[in-house]
């Protein structure tokens, strides 16, 4: 294995999963979200504020091939990196991919309270969500070396779970 990649939407648990992952393994966790921050000295809903989304996206293309770079890191990658074609290349190339899955219902559950996703200040987050998911469920799953649920499942049985499933996989 390269590194351990987690793809999903908002709320799937990829920041939260991933941490537990790499302290499990004892390899070092990387978040794409927090090191674009680290990067630009600029919170994510400044970044959108000031250069749109477009901006963003430059900056989290350049990141995810960075990261991607590594080799024996756990990387949680943002809600929409997968919406760029390099981006999934960068991805598929540099390790497993795990797609944490989550229902809309879990999501809007798991994101209610934050306030730190531009994209949900919507009127209606739910709508934003299920609409998200629909154009990026097939292109999680077309990189994604495993699937994962996490609806219904704390953190730690999800872990236990991809940890059991990435041993029975066949090399690539
Ligand atoms: N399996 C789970 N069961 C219940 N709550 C969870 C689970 N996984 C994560 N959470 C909670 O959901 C919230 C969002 O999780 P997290 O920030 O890890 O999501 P994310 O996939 O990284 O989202 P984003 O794409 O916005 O970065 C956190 O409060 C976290 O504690
Ligand atoms: O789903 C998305 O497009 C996003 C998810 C977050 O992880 C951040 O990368 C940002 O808020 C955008
Ligand atoms: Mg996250």
């Amino acid at each position: 294995m390269r590194n351990l990649i987690l793809v999903g939407p908002m709320g799937a648990g990829k920041s939260t999963i991933g941490r537990l992952l790499a302290k499990e393994l004892r390899l070092p966790f990387k978040d794409s979200d927090k090191e674009i921050e680290l990067r630009t000295g600029a919170n994510i809903p400044w970044i959108f504020d000031k250069e749109g989304e477009p901006g963003f996206r430059d900056r989290e293309q350049a990141m995810i091939a960075e990261l991607c770079e590594f080799d024996g890191v756990v990387l949680a990658t943002g809600g929409g990196a997968v919406m760029r074609d390099a981006n999934r290349k960068a991805l598929h190339e540099g390790g497993r991919v795990v797609y944490l899955h989550a229902s809309v219902e879990q999501q809007v559950g798991r994101t209610s309270r934050d306030r730190n996703r531009p994209l949900l200040r919507t009127a209606d987050p739910a709508k934003t969500l299920r609409d998200l998911l629909a154009i990026r469920d097939p292109l999680y799953r077309e990189i994604a070396d495993l699937v994962v649920e996490t609806d219904e499942r704390p953190p730690r049985m999800v872990v236990l779970d991809i940890l059991d499933r990435l041993a029975q996989l066949p090399p690539r």
